[in-house]
This record gives C-alpha cells, sequence and structure tokens, in this order.
C-alpha cells in the first residue's frame, strides 16, 4: 500500500516508517511539524504525533480520500468530532493503544471488574520521561472498562515503553494484572494490521477492538 506518516521524526514515527517498509508498502507522504514531503496519493495515513496535528491530518485525508489510522493520544472532544465528521468521508481506526495485548486485557477487565465489584481498585501507568500527556490514554481506556471511579498514578522514568497495571484489592488479597509493552515496535504493528483492515474500505468509525475481534486474534 502507499502510506503517509504524520510525525515521522518522532519516536512512533520512526518505528511505523520501519515497520510498514518491512513488510512491502511505500511511504509516500511524511509530515512533521517543520517538514512534508508529498510524493504520491497516500492509501492509507498513520498519524502518531500529536492533537495540534489532528486537522491538518485531517485534511490531507479528505485531499486524498486516504484512510486513517490515529494513535495520537490526549484527544479532547474536539478532536473526536473531527474524526466522527472524518469518518464519514473516509474509514478511520482510533486507539489509544495499539498493543493486542491491551485489547485483550479491556475485554477482560469488563468481566473482572463485574466479579470483583466489591474490591478497591486503583491503576498505575509508567512511561518513559519523554511523554507529554498524563494520564495514558491507555490508563482511560482502561479506566472506562471497570465502569467505575478508580485513581490513575502516573510515573515518568527512563526509557520505558508503557507498562499498564491494575490493582484489586480486598482485605485479605491481592490481584494485579499487568501488561508491559516490551518495545514500540509493538504499536506499529498493530497500526499496520489496522491500515490492512480498512484499506479498501469506503468510510466508517472503528477501533482497534473491532479489528481484533474481526480477525478473531
Ligand atoms: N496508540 C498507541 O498505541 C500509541 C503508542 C505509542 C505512542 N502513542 C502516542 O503517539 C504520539 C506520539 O508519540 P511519540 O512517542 O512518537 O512522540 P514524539 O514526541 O517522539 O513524536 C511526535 C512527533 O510529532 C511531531 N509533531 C509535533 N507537532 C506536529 C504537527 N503540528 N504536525 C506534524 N507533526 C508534529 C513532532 O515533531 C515529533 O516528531 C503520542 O500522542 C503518544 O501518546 C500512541
Ligand atoms: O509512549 C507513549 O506515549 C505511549 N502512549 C500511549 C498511551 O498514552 O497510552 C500508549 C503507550 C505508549
Amino acid at each position: 500500500m502507499r502510506f503517509g506518516v504524520v510525525g515521522f521524526k518522532g519516536k512512533m514515527g520512526k518505528v511505523i516508517l520501519d515497520v510498514f517498509s518491512n513488510d512491502g508498502h511505500t511511504p509516500v507522504l511524511l509530515i512533521d511539524k517543520d517538514e512534508i514531503i508529498e510524493e504520491d496519493f497516500p492509501e492509507v495515513i498513520v498519524d502518531f504525533s500529536t492533537p495540534d496535528a489532528l486537522e491538518k491530518t485531517s485534511s490531507y485525508c479528505e485531499k486524498y480520500n486516504s484512510n486513517l489510522v490515529i494513535g495520537t493520544t490526549a484527544l479532547t472532544e474536539k478532536h473526536l468530532k473531527i474524526l466522527e465528521n472524518l469518518s464519514k468521508k473516509v474509514a478511520v481506526v482510533q486507539s489509544y493503544n495499539f498493543s493486542i495485548g491491551i485489547n485483550i486485557l479491556l475485554d477482560l477487565l469488563e468481566k473482572a471488574t463485574k466479579m470483583l465489584k466489591d474490591w478497591d481498585c486503583e491503576i498505575t501507568e509508567i512511561h518513559h520521561s519523554k511523554k507529554k500527556d498524563k494520564p495514558s490514554g491507555t490508563a482511560i481506556l482502561l479506566k472506562n472498562a471497570l465502569n467505575r471511579e478508580v485513581k490513575i498514578h502516573s510515573l515518568r522514568l527512563g526509557g520505558i515503553p508503557g507498562d499498564h497495571t491494575v490493582l484489586f484489592s480486598n482485605e485479605g488479597e491481592l490481584i494485579e494484572i499487568k501488561h508491559r509493552a516490551i518495545s514500540r515496535k509493538v504499536f506499529a504493528l498493530g497500526a499496520l494490521k489496522a491500515a490492512k483492515f480498512i484499506l479498501n474500505k469506503k468510510s466508517g468509525f472503528y477501533t482497534f477492538k473491532d479489528i481484533i475481534k474481526e480477525a478473531s486474534i
């Protein structure tokens, strides 16, 4: 496929370029804060950058009728509205976490939270010191899956790609459900799976969970 990357100079952008290119796909549109390289029209644009880039990303999707895979976190209602409108014209996959493990964990938590209604529950997330947003997008997804008020504890240190733990405890027991991304490549591989999923879709809004379900991973 011909693909575009928004945030191509960033940590995720570089890994996405690598993973997609190694799978035989051709980068034709590269966008970062201070540079745009436009060679051809992309079938899919992948945006892992910053919420401020979304209007530009959306206008490129409309210009080229490109589908969109977006992993950028810290989106507000305004950004979600842009994505909703865009998804009426092209196919959009949005997720705060493109790893298979977290998306399976979200299913497990929906079940666990019903069984552990009376237990205390909190979330911890640890990420590299360069991460700009807090709490992580994934922690927000986990909180939503728990469907109750939980505290999120955020730590920023070193080069950690992403650790999330959900803790449940009663008077005598502790259950810890933990996910660790060992490398950023897992997110890029998930984005590639999402890009292949929407390649021939006309329009619509999807999450990564929809894709995993359809592929029965
Ligand atoms: N959904 C997921 O699975 C997942 C996984 C990892 C990271 N992320 C998210 O992806 C985003 C990027 O993470 P990162 O670690 O690569 O960050 P980063 O800071 O290393 O990279 C961001 C890139 O975006 C560029 N950028 C900034 N403003 C821009 C603009 N207006 N237009 C175009 N480009 C612009 C920056 O110059 C930089 O190159 C963050 O929101 C992060 O939370 C999501
Ligand atoms: O490195 C990041 O930034 C990550 N962001 C996502 C989040 O906020 O949940 C996913 C994990 C890595």
